[in-house]
């Protein structure tokens, strides 16, 4: 039980450690906050939460993934070479296409929400 609880405490130093070291994964946590706070002025639908929690656990999962394959890309391979660059521009494919993904399904659930509080202000 002891063990599990501290697997726990890894994988917070490790999220910790990636806030602390990584830019984008700051400001995908910072969009994270943003979109939780229009969801719950909007009044978006609990499908619509759900697919708003499936979009910030993708692009987070992908983020750190991201940060774990630089980590070990530099480790392995810390003089240039052009196989070194193509894992780590894979990878950033990888979170390119989640936030892509999530820019795609704010913009449906949020759109017509906000285009109708224009409407009804105007
Ligand atoms: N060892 C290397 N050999 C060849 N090309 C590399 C190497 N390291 C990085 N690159 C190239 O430079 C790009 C940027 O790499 P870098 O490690 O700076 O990542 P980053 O996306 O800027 O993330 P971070 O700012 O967190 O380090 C890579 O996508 C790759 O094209």
């Amino acid at each position: 039980m002891k063990k599990f609880i501290r697997g726990f405490g890894y994988a917070f130093k490790g999220i910790g450690y990636t806030a602390k070291t990584q830019l984008n994964f700051r400001v995908h946590l910072v969009a994270t906050v943003l979109a939780a706070f229009m969801g719950y002025a909007l009044h978006i639908s609990v499908n619509e939460w759900q697919w708003l929690i499936l979009c910030v656990t993708l692009v987070l999962m992908a983020e750190l993934f991201n940060t774990a394959i630089e980590f070990l890309t530099d480790l392995v391979s810390p003089d240039y070479n052009e196989l070194a660059g193509h894992v780590k521009d894979v990878s950033a494919g990888a979170v390119l296409i989640a936030a892509f993904f999530a820019l795609i399904t704010g913009c449906i659930i949020f759109l017509p929400k906000l285009l109708a509080l224009i409407n009804h202000a105007a």
